[in-house]
């Protein structure tokens, strides 16, 4: 059995002054993640729903801040007691974090110029999840920026086991079936391939 499935909701698109309920609506209909954009965002809300907040401190475009030590920053994360990813951004090649993944907990391919939620997937970037998961069968693989019911066929295709999505599923009448069809598509074509 392969990577299992965890779907998680960009809480960019969620009512910011409602963030706690709104926290606890997404895990009721299925969230396994909640996912924060901001040091902020994860302190004021860590105050209502510690029980289900799960941290993963993300280390953006490794290669450009950290001078190659990246490994080390990981461990640092690791002995703070929290899980660490690493991040690359649309112009990054999936080769500067390769050396790292078998370190971090789970590696972000972003589907999107990161900044803002209602962009439009790319799906050009999957060929980095497709290398990723090849070489790295049980790696947790997150993808993140405009995905939804249109695209998580071929996300998952590609090996991507852990889902950032914020328009999909906070615009969508059914944001509980939402989650369960991502979860079904993981399912499919990552964990039970
Ligand atoms: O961090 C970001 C964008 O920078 C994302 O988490 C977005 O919030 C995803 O939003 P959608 O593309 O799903 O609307």
């Amino acid at each position: 059995m392969g990577p299992q499935p965890h779907i998680s909701p960009s809480m960019l698109s969620s009512d910011f002054a409602n963030l706690a309920a709104e926290a606890k609506r997404m895990v009721d209909f299925g969230a396994d993640y909640l996912h924060l954009d901001g040091a902020p965002v994860v302190k004021s809300l860590r105050k209502h729903t510690n029980a289900f907040l799960d941290c993963h401190l993300m280390v953006s475009e490794p290669e450009k801040w950290v001078k190659g030590d990246a490994g080390k920053l990981i461990d640092e994360i690791h002995k703070s007691g929290m899980k660490a990813g690493i991040s690359v951004k649309p112009g990054t090649s999936v080769d500067t974090v390769i050396p790292f993944a078998g370190k971090a907990d789970m590696i972000l391919i972003m589907t999107v110029e990161p900044g803002f939620g209602g962009q439009s997937f790319m799906s050009s970037m999957l060929p980095k999840v497709k290398t990723l998961r090849e070489k790295f069968p049980n790696l947790d693989i997150q993808v993140d920026g405009g995905l939804s019911n249109d695209n998580i066929d071929v996300a998952t295709e590609a090996g991507a086991n852990v889902i950032v999505a914020g328009t999909s599923i906070f615009s969508a009448p059914s944001p509980k079936d939402v989650i369960s069809n991502f979860r079904s598509f993981i399912l499919k074509n990552v964990t039970n391939k």
